[in-house]
């Protein structure tokens, strides 16, 4: 347990490549911002599926109120012939990979290779801590879904028209199993909310990603362990950038609280749920507003 920052730490170095690479990443979000508007704007997700691409500043929302950041999201390719796609229904659509910088798909390309091993990893120590056999959740993950955002924050206190800005990225838990959070050196802007209540911020520590647990792991555990709620609050001179990536479970997975679990409690706080229906009723309120 850190003292200093009051976050349990998993010490994943053994595993973790060069942080240097890791840089390299944060330097080709960074230039993506740089970018002139007419560059970002060629990748929108309204030429996409309204998920994967470029969103401009205000246009992703939380609980009504536009968040106050850029981003580009990718997500896991759905292949043409996916019963999804031939529903027509979201997230069926293309990656939408930046020409420029044009190293941008292959560092990311990288990345997401790496952070999927990375997240099985992770996934097998918690089988054992949780009393399970080490593979034991290699079928709900071998095909396991993906999201990466490429996010951009602004100074929040630049905002000229408040109509309806919340902060830079509202409260919210994320949907899937864990988040590996890779942020620039930014202090005092994202922050997460203890036992208590309380709001304490989650600073960048060199080569470290911050995790959070996702509700498919809050429902696996019964509540052992609780998905983080967390926000992004950024006031400063600097333009943040945080690259999330959200290690989901296979998207047809049936996710329901675990033996073990239920032991130390035996009531159940969560009905089973599908991982796919949960992320698609997530994602379909992320660009709701709610007109007066
Ligand atoms: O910017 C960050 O570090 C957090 C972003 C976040 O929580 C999200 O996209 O779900
Ligand atoms: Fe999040």
């Amino acid at each position: 347990m850190s003292h200093e920052f009051k976050l349990p730490i998993i010490d994943i170095s053994a595993f973790t490549t060069d942080s240097n690479s890791r840089t390299a990443k944060l330097k080709a979000a960074k230039q993506i911002y740089e970018a002139c508007q007419e560059e970002k704007i060629k990748y929108s997700i309204a030429n996409e599926d309204y998920a994967r691409g470029y969103q401009r500043l205000g246009e992703n929302v939380t609980r009504y109120q536009k968040d106050w950041h850029e981003a580009l999201d990718f997500y896991k390719p759905i292949p043409r012939t996916h019963p999804l796609v031939l529903k027509n229904l979201p997230l069926r659509g293309e990656n939408q990979w930046p020409k420029n910088p044009p190293e941008f798909r292959a560092v990311f390309s990288e990345y997401i290779d790496y952070m999927l091993k990375l997240g099985a990893q992770v996934m097998s120590a918690i089988a054992l801590g949780l009393g399970l056999e080490e593979n034991y959740f290699e079928k709900f993950l071998e095909e396991s879904f993906w999201v990466m955002r490429v996010i951009g924050y602004p100074d929040l206190r630049n905002v000229a028209d408040k109509d309806r800005i919340g902060v830079s990225c509202g409260e919210h838990t994320d949907y899937g199993c864990l988040t590996f959070l890779n942020q620039d050196n930014t202090k005092g802007s994202l922050q997460v909310q203890t036992k208590d209540g309380n709001w304490i911020n989650a600073e960048p520590l060199y080569g470290s990603f911050v995790v959070n647990i996702g509700d498919m792991l809050n429902v696996w555990t019964n509540d052992v362990y609780k998905s983080t709620l967390h926000r992004v609050i950024h006031k400063g001179d600097s333009y943040r950038v945080s690259v999330p990536f959200f290690y989901e479970p296979n998207y047809d997975a049936k996710i329901e609280p675990l033996e073990p679990c239920l032991q130390i409690d035996p009531v159940k706080h969560h009905e089973p749920v599908v991982y796919g229906e949960h992320l698609l009723k997530k994602v379909s309120t992320n660009f709701e507003i709610i007109e007066s």
